[in-house]
């Protein structure tokens, strides 16, 4: 049963620890088998998943959620949900169809194709994509592309919803993804968040067209307070874009803009500093001492930018409280940098001082363990192919406040 908070309100996330109730998923499904040795670093996977496999340790993923009174809502079957509204089923079709590389009689094909699928089929098809031989559209651009071509790419990175949309308060944000490959994701969420009856009338504070930010970047380290990493995904626009959106609405009182490393393993500030506690986070000990943080607040008009600080100390000071301790796991650089590969720092609490691991980041979880952390281990070895973790998997909707 759906838990609703007091103000009757059934989601409506204001830190990364408060006891998870209500989790966004996306279980992994045919997206994944069009992943080839030829497409799987455009499509940003680092290896050729199986499929079976993923779906059973996300099944697992799942449950463990579920044995902790999470409610588990599904990409998928919202996005089907939602497409029983004739006016989502236009918009998406419209969205999946724009590609220029299509041209005009490919792209009228595939409309009224499109249009004749119930909305289960729709929804597979916008995941899974089509290729160029599933269809028999006729015509100049169907004739001069290859066979194995898609026509409207798969989707594998849905796998990671925490990246496509982001709740901060009450107000959903639907990001703007930096990497082509991800671009579309957005445009079903925002389909989601605009026509699923569950989500009706909710409050908007970002969507898919402005400038980039990624969900991954953005963590509630506690009311009012979010750091936003920048970096190869968000753009220094765009957590400007997005303190100056969540400022004029009064969801936050401090942004703390975050550069981090431009690389594919630092590729979002969850992939090296996750909160496992409301005064704890767990951070990558290889860039644990470098990271600086800009504390961007308001004066109701302007933004004003402070000068650069030691995160934790940026961090500290916008919560209001002393110190915000550091797991320190206490890991030699390459064990580190191995454990960090693997996701080990892209936990997700599911209350304060309980979070969710791959269990084959066995000695960065040790050392959570030994600081008081309870550690609830999941098997990832195809899920990981992805490069995302627990975090990176679920995106929550509702989460209780933290005791104060
Ligand atoms: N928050 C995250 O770090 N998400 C992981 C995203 C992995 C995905 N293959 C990507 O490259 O975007």
């Amino acid at each position: 049963m759906t838990e609703t908070r007091q103000d009757g309100r059934a989601y409506g996330v204001d830190s990364e620890v408060g006891p998870l109730r209500t989790v966004m998923l996306h279980r992994p499904g045919n997206e994944l088998r069009r992943l080839t040795p030829r497409n799987n670093d455009k499509l940003l996977f680092d290896g050729i998943p199986w499929v079976g496999r993923a779906q059973d340790e996300h099944d697992a993923f799942a449950q463990a959620l579920r044995d902790r009174d999470v409610e588990v809502l599904y990409l998928g079957e919202l996005l089907t949900e939602a497409l029983d509204d004739p006016a989502a089923r236009a918009q998406a079709i419209t969205g999946a169809t724009e590609d220029l590389r299509l041209g005009d009689t490919l792209r009228d094909y595939l409309r009224a194709a499109l249009g004749e699928l119930d909305p289960a089929q729709l929804a597979e098809t916008l995941m899974a994509g089509i290729r160029n031989d599933e269809v028999r559209a006729g015509g100049l651009v169907t004739s001069l592309l290859a066979h194995e071509d898609f026509l409207i790419d798969p989707l594998p990175n849905l796998l990671f919803t925490r990246d496509s949309s982001v709740w901060i308060r009450d107000s959903v944000a639907v990001t703007s993804l930096a990497m082509p490959a991800r671009m579309r994701e957005t445009q079903l969420t925002e389909v989601i968040y605009t026509y699923h009856p569950r989500f009706a009338g909710v409050d908007k504070v970002y969507d898919h067209q402005l400038e980039h930010v990624e969900g991954g970047d953005v963590l509630a380290l506690g009311p009012g307070v979010l750091a936003v990493g920048v970096g190869e995904r968000t753009t220094p626009a765009g957590v400007e874009r997005l303190a100056q959106r969540v400022f004029a609405k009064d969801l936050a009182h401090t942004v703390l803009a975050v550069p981090i490393a431009q690389q594919r393993a630092t590729m979002h500030l969850d992939t090296v500093c996750t909160m496992v506690d409301t005064d704890a986070v767990l951070m990558y000990p290889n860039m644990a001492e470098q990271m600086r943080a800009l504390a961007v607040t308001t004066d109701g008009d302007q933004l004003h930018v402070a000068e650069p600080e030691p995160f934790l100390v940026a961090a500290a000071k916008a919560l209001g409280i002393d110190t915000l301790r550091r797991i320190d796991t206490g890991l030699d650089p390459v064990t580190a940098e191995r454990e960090q590969w693997d996701d080990g720092n892209n936990t997700l609490a599911v209350a304060p001082r309980v979070c969710i691991a791959y269990e084959r980041t066995v000695e960065t979880n040790a050392r959570l363990e030994e600081s008081g952390i309870e550690v609830v281990r999941i098997s990832g070895s195809e899920l990981g192919s992805g490069r995302g973790g627990p975090r990176c998997m679920s995106c929550p909707v509702l989460r209780a406040p933290t005791a104060t």
